[in-house]
């Protein structure tokens, strides 16, 4: 049973939570107080600045925003009550106020239901407006050591989805559903694979996981990092405010890009010449062009030690090279011997092979001398001639420059016709002139970690992975090290040409084979009707990938408008819907942009393009079909969906990913004929 109440002086409930709450905020002041007033008595400078940045941290993790309540939820049990809230908040005395929702105690919270209430009678979740505390909601879940009979979606949960959109995405802690809470809070060893279909709440899910983890692992987390990997900077944009909510402020969010931003990228290839970029052969074919910089050792060195000049015979040299050229092929980042350490140690090889005759002949060199030795003429000579230093842009310059460097380092791997693909017709006058690509930077991101070692994270979540070539997933399990992996993701919204028919491929790239596919199937954002028009394109793209359920109906959701021209219909739909409070999401072919805003800001609506410039959305957003993936709109209308589908080989992908953007209101205007199962659905 549940049960909802709207603000009521008189109610005692009421008055007693917003006591609970008041005490709750005075705590929080007192906790922040006491941080700051820590005093680094009798510690040294170092110590002193560790402890004030330890202090930092937790003054800011203290730091209260005032739009967000001390606590959200609360458990009762036969014997305890608990306060659940983003963050744990204890009295002067130590004993808790607010339990942080990530502690184990919140955890029935999430998990009871009256199939399993877990210990618990009553769950209630708290209403607020502007930081008041307007309402609460109780569910009872036993009665007695009875369950009761549990009901469909809470009234709590819908109204938390349908809050009319401003700005970024919220959090969704006060509401995490079971199957999510799973997990959320699975293990920080295990690395898992979310698929899930639009709006099941995967986005979600992998940031609470990442709030999670930080706040139970946060010693050994801290050591590492954790990384998020978005597809875009307006997705980023969307998401970077849900981990500060949620006092997660130190983990980084970045797109695959930013990640590999090695050159700087200046040209668009033909899509036929991004694929090959992204096949995983690329990882073979860079290995060899680098590691066939080396040249076998033609003559004796001459190594100078302390005064005295060292024969190092050519068969010796030989057997340096090959015992080091033979540690580069580890499969484990950690294990394997970089070119530019490889390069270090035999320097250092030379020198101590001079060090040992020098002992052998009765003299006793020190480190100094040794270290010495290693970075003299001579030795340097002979290693640029044999293990030349190299960078990774220089390196790739080269490769797309030189036809029989390429074919050396292809042979048996690419066709001609594929070599051809890659080579650049006119050989930049410069490394940094050269038209580098979105693809190439990965490529000179690949070099790069075989040049030197990639700083790993302890734990990286990955959005949109539907979308990641093979050499992407090789840059993101480069900086994995020995950590753990949250892919989220939809097998039906994959738009790139590398779009796999399942996880396990992109699992290997991603370093991580063993990772657990686990479905989410309830649809949060998108309304019944909306989400059963988007699934008829299921069978065509993606067969056998279960459709999700909407756990909303909200009849009049979608509206199919056949039109004869566009300007007008929009002008008249924007109308009626940008009046409404909340965000509307007007989705076009990218090529069909410029003209949409043109007709809407020629009628006076406030609309303005989505840029991928880490700007902020606009509240009325022109949003270019390419970037509606992983975002959100309060209403939504699809302009010209053939133009959409016509516009890329996987259109009809993305023409599942622009219909399922809407939480409310998803109106869709059409000129020619809808896709054939569209055209057959009743609301039109
Ligand atoms: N348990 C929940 N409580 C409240 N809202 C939720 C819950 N789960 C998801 N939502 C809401 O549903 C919407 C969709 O969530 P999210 O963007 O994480 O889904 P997604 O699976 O990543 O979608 P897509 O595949 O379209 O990118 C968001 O507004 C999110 O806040």
């Amino acid at each position: 049973m549940s049960h909802s109440t709207t603000p009521e002086t008189a109610d005692p409930v009421l008055t007693a939570e917003r006591a609970h709450l008041a005490r709750a905020a005075e705590c929080l002041t007192e906790m922040r107080a006491a941080a700051s007033a820590v005093v680094d008595a009798g510690v040294d400078a170092w110590a002193s600045e560790r402890l004030g940045a330890a202090r930092a941290d937790r003054l800011r993790a203290l730091a209260a925003d005032p739009g967000v309540p001390p606590f959200f939820g609360r458990t009762d049990s036969a014997t305890e009550t608990f306060h659940i809230g983003r963050r744990h908040v204890r009295d002067a005395a130590g004993d808790p106020v607010v339990i942080d929702w990530r502690a184990p105690m919140s955890r029935p919270f999430y998990q009871a239901g009256p199939a399993d209430p877990q210990g618990l009678h009553r769950r209630r979740r708290f209403g607020f407006s502007g930081g008041e505390l307007t309402g609460y909601e109780d569910e009872i879940l036993a009665d007695g050591d009875q369950p009761v009979a549990g009901k469909g979606v809470l009234p709590f949960l819908r109204r938390e989805i349908e809050r009319p959109r401003s700005g970024p995405m919220r959090d969704i802690v006060a509401t995490i559903q079971p199957d999510q809470d799973d997990i959320v809070r699975a293990p920080l060893a295990e690395s898992i694979c979310v698929q899930g279909a639009p709006g099941t709440g995967k986005t979600a899910v992998g940031l609470h996981r990442a709030a999670y983890l930080l706040y139970t692992h946060g010693g050994q987390l801290a050591r590492t990092g954790v990384l998020v990997v978005g597809p875009n900077r307006a997705f980023l944009r969307y998401i970077e405010q849900v981990l500060p909510t949620l006092g997660e402020v130190d983990v980084e969010q970045t797109t695959v890009a930013d990640l590999t931003a090695r050159v700087p990228v200046r040209a668009v290839e033909r899509p036929e010449v991004a694929v090959l970029k992204g096949d995983v052969r690329m990882a073979e074919l860079l290995r060899r062009a680098l590691w066939g910089e080396i040249r076998k050792p033609a003559d004796s060195v001459q190594v100078p030690l302390a005064g005295r000049r060292y024969r190092v015979p050519v068969e010796r040299l030989k057997r340096y090279v090959d015992d080091l050229r033979r540690r580069a092929r580890a499969d484990d980042d950690q294990q394997l011997l970089h070119y530019a350490a490889g390069r270090e140690r035999l320097m250092m090889l030379l020198a101590e092979d001079a060090r040992r005759q020098k002992e052998e002949a009765g003299g006793s060199p020190g480190d100094g001398e040794t270290r010495r030795a290693a970075r003299s003429a001579e030795v340097r000579a002979f290693c640029d001639e044999v293990w030349p230093a190299r960078d990774a842009a220089g390196l790739l310059c080269r490769l797309w420059s030189d036809p029989d460097r390429l074919a050396r380092a292809a042979r048996g791997l690419l066709a001609d016709d594929e070599q051809a693909l890659l080579r650049w017709a006119v050989p930049p006058r410069s490394v940094r002139s050269a038209p580098w690509t979105a693809a190439d930077a990965v490529l000179a991101d690949e070099l790069a970690g075989l040049l030197e070692r990639t700083p790993g994270y302890g734990h990286v979540v990955v959005d949109e992975a539907q979308d990641l070539s093979p050499m992407q997933c090789r840059a993101i399990a480069r900086r994995l090290a020995a950590g753990s992996l949250t892919v989220l993701g939809d097998l039906a919204q994959a738009t790139s040409p590398w779009s796999p028919s399942d996880w396990q491929r992109t699992l290997v790239e991603l370093g991580r084979p063993e990772a657990v596919v686990r479905p989410l199937t309830r649809g949060y954002r998108v309304p019944g009707e909306v989400l059963e028009l988007a699934n008829r394109l299921l069978p065509l793209i993606a067969p056998g990938l279960p459709a999700a359920t909407a756990v909303r109906a909200e009849p009049g959701a979608l509206r199919i408008r056949p039109v004869s021209t566009f300007a007008g219909p929009l002008v008249d739909v924007v109308t009626e819907i940008g009046d409404a409070q909340g965000s509307v999401g007007i989705v076009c072919a990218d090529a069909a942009v410029a003209e949409v805003a043109a007709v809407l800001t020629g009628a006076g609506l406030p609309a303005a393009v989505l840029s991928d410039d880490g700007e902020e959305a606009p509240r009325v957003a022109v949003v270019p079909a390419g970037l509606a993936k992983g975002l959100e709109f309060d209403a939504v209308v699809v302009v010209d969906p053939a133009a959409i589908v016509a516009a890329e080989p996987r259109g009809l992908h993305r023409l599942y990913v622009v219909l399922t953007r809407a939480v409310s209101t998803l109106v869709v205007l059409h000129r020619h004929d809808l896709p054939e199962p569209l055209a057959q659905h009743p609301a039109r």
